[in-house]
């Protein structure tokens, strides 16, 4: 008898560690949740047909690029490191950080040339080599696989290249940021040769994921104001369609409601408020279908 074997897609995310969080929240948000515990590497889920390995985060390129894993989630960073082909499907805005060469903070710097002859620790050595080659600078790359920030000040190099995000690891080291080398952020990433169906089941993934990042990074606002201000507060408010306007029961004055972007608010709430707007509610958005 012929067995109707179901797709499933196989996600790569990290074991522990910084991008673990938010890509189970992420997946979480989504629908998608897994039946982990008692330490196990695969997890089935329910609510969507995928299953997660998890990885060290440094695994996760290669485990996509081999098809151990469909799809993966990883900072951009670890992708550029490990340079294997990946389709590069969404970036996901969390786990944003900075690559960095930092110096002793009582050292003068002249410039990238400054490099020239010094040895740098590193957990990132292919991305710095790139870099070095391109700005046509001789250096000694020292690979470590962590506390990279210690080692100038135990002898064990002159500079480093590391992720700075506020840069308070730096400060704590005595150490000076001198060049942005690249910025990162988590992406989820895909082997290129997923067959149709895979590429169906990612997509309607892709269709939560657009949801829960859109709910995010905007907010439900409700205000009051004046009917004759009611004009001027639309044109402020840009909502996904037109804001919505109802009469309220004290006579001459209008509920507004609308969707925006949580960075646009702040630009105009000053605006809003004189043009008298009162009672100004910013509700958070669970999903977004746009
Ligand atoms: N301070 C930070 N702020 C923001 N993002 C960061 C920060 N540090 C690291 N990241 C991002 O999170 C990723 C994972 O960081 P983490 O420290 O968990 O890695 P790791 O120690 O290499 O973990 P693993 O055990 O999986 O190898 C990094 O590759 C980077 O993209
Ligand atoms: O600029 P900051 O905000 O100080 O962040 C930068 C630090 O964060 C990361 O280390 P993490 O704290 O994750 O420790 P670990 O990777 O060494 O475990 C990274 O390796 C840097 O050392
Ligand atoms: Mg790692």
């Amino acid at each position: 008898m012929e067995t109707n074997i179901e797709t499933t897609l196989r996600i790569a995310l990290q074991k522990k560690g910084r991008l673990h969080d938010d890509s189970m929240g992420l997946m979480k948000e989504s629908g998608i949740k897994f039946n982990i515990g008692n330490g196990r590497l695969v997890a089935q889920s329910t609510g969507f047909p995928i299953e997660a390995l998890f990885l060290r985060d440094d695994d996760i390129p290669q485990s996509v690029f081999d098809g151990v894993a469909d799809l993966g989630v990883v900072g951009e960073n670890e992708y550029a490191e490990k340079g294997y082909e990946l389709d590069i499907v969404k970036r996901l805005g969390f786990s944003k950080c900075r690559l960095s060469l930092a110096i002793p903070k009582s050292e003068h710097y002249t410039g990238v040339g400054w490099f020239n002859g010094k040895k740098i620790a590193t957990s990132y050595p292919e991305i710095l080599k790139k870099f070095f080659a391109e700005k046509k600078i001789q250096a000694d790359i020292h690979e470590i696989a962590g506390s990279v920030e210690i080692a100038p000040g135990i002898g064990l190099a002159d500079a480093i290249f590391d992720i700075v995000s506020s840069g308070s690891t730096l400060v704590a080291n005595s150490l000076k940021e001198v060049a942005v080398v690249m910025k990162s952020e988590a992406l989820l990433v895909a082997n290129k040769n997923l067959d149709e169906e895979k590429r169906a089941l990612l997509e309607q993934m892709l269709f939560r994921f657009d949801a829960v990042q859109a709910a995010n990074s905007n907010k439900y606002v409700l205000l009051n104001a004046p009917n004759e201000k009611v004009k001027n507060i639309v044109d402020i408010l840009p909502g996904m369609k037109s804001p919505t306007v109802l009469p309220l029961a004290e006579a001459g004055w209008s509920s507004i409601h609308s969707v925006i972007n949580e960075d646009k608010f702040w630009e105009v709430i000053d605006q809003l408020k004189e043009n008298g707007a009162q009672g100004i509610l910013i509700i958070p958005i669970e999903k977004m279908i746009l």
